[in-house]
């Protein structure tokens, strides 16, 4: 599937400016951006629903907006993000009307295998034990897995799933992209609107990035989810790191991003010292963390957070290399933080007394109270009688 310079407008207004995108066979695209970016505008474009001011959609080398409704829905399948119903037939009709564009009337029996295609998806989908149920009897997300079983029955070259796994448990969530997965490593193509970006990361070949009606992006998840991209397009503050479990992007939204641009140290590892990065790097300081050990736990928080470490072998205690590495970056540092567990270890309070500042913070202090305390050390040594060394 291509889109070249697509121009989309609604209502008289531009929805989707130059968008192009192309699909190969076994490929699984996300489509992410924030809300209104035009998501859904370019699934119903490239599905033929909506035909564009200027611009193609090429399916196997034909344009969908020249072809028939039938012959386009035997190119393209389309699992909508509404899965209200306004009639109630059984979930096995609603599933065989994938078959529709299929069915010939003057040939009917062109369909021989269209009864078991709906089986197999109605199977695929788990939805035997509703098959006789009305689709009005469903829950919300066993309607939307209906709408899946109809798009598989419909057995076309391509699928377009405009929020698959919204309104989904976490488990069907993961078997909805399994199949989805499946299809597209079977030789088919399938673009999916996900909002959920490690989802969408873990899942995808590659995501494009819609905002404000524009390709902003269009790449490898890896290459795609990065702080940069988050907040150029979605306007947010967040850490990306990598999943410890899956290897692909981890996203960790910031709520209070601030503009402090200080350097502040976090004395120390654990859960203690980790508990610390996440409010200093959203109120905006340039924080770094260690010593900790190489590849702990406490290392992997502070690589999400985009938070340099100084680390320390595993076993043997902390190494000379690692204290010089830490006194440098106290001393480099306009507050140390040290966290209560950590204040007594004795090479601490030597590295602790190389900083302007210093302040020690209870392991269990609120988000709040450790920006709090950070800001008054820092505060204290920008003004003339600094003491240096203060302790909450
Ligand atoms: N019929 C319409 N007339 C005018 N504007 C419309 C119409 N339909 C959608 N829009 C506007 O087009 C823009 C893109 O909408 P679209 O639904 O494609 O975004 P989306 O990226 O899918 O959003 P979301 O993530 O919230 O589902 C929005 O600003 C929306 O208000």
């Amino acid at each position: 599937m291509r889109a070249n310079g697509l121009d989309v407008s609604l209502g008289g207004v531009g929805i989707l400016d130059d968008v192009s995108l192309a699909v190969e066979s076994g490929e699984l695209v996300g489509l992410v951006g924030p809300n209104g970016a035009g998501k859904t505008t370019l699934l119903r474009t490239l599905a033929g629903y909506l035909t564009p001011d200027s611009g193609t959609v090429r399916v196997d080398g034909d344009d969908i907006h020249a072809l028939g409704s039938k012959a386009a829905s035997r190119r393209v399948a389309v699992v909508p993000q509404s899965s209200a119903f306004s009639f109630d037939f059984p979930v096995r009709d609603v599933v065989a009307m994938g078959r529709h564009p299929h069915r010939s009337r003057v040939r009917p029996g062109d369909d021989a295998d269209g009864a078991a295609r709906v089986e197999r998806a109605i199977e695929r989908c788990e939805l035997a034990e509703f098959a006789d149920r009305p689709v009005t009897a469903l829950s919300g997300g066993e309607r939307r897995r209906v709408l899946l079983a109809r798009a598989l029955a419909q057995d076309t070259p391509v699928t377009l799933l405009d929020e698959p796994t919204a309104g989904l448990d976490v488990n069907h969530q993961i078997r909805t992209l399994d199949l989805v997965r499946g299809l597209v490593d079977d030789g088919r193509r399938a673009v999916a609107a996900i909002h959920d970006l490690p989802l969408a990361a873990r899942y995808c070949d590659r995501l494009v990035v819609l905002s404000d009606g524009r390709v902003h992006a269009d790449g490898p998840p890896e290459k795609v989810v990065t702080s940069d991209t988050l907040r150029d397009a979605f306007d947010a503050s967040a850490a990306v790191g990598t999943d410890p479990v899956t290897g692909t992007p981890a996203v960790t939204a910031l709520t209070h991003p601030g503009d402090a641009d200080a350097h502040v140290h976090v004395l120390g590892s654990g859960d203690a010292a980790v508990g610390l990065l996440e409010p200093l790097v959203e109120a905006g300081y340039r924080v770094t963390v260690g010593p900790v050990v190489d590849g702990s736990m406490d290392h992997e928080a502070a690589r999400r957070l985009d938070c340099p470490a100084v680390t320390t072998p595993p076993f043997g205690g902390v190494e000379d290399d690692a204290v010089e590495a830490a006194a440098a970056r106290c001393r480099d540092a306009e507050t140390v933080v040290v966290p209560t567990s950590a204040e007594d270890a004795g090479a601490n309070g030597r590295l602790a007394s190389l900083a302007a500042a210093c302040v020690t913070v209870p392991a269990d202090a609120s988000p709040t109270r450790i920006r709090t305390a950070v800001a008054d050390a820092i505060g204290d040594t920008a003004a003339p009688a600094a003491s240096g060394t203060k302790s909450e």
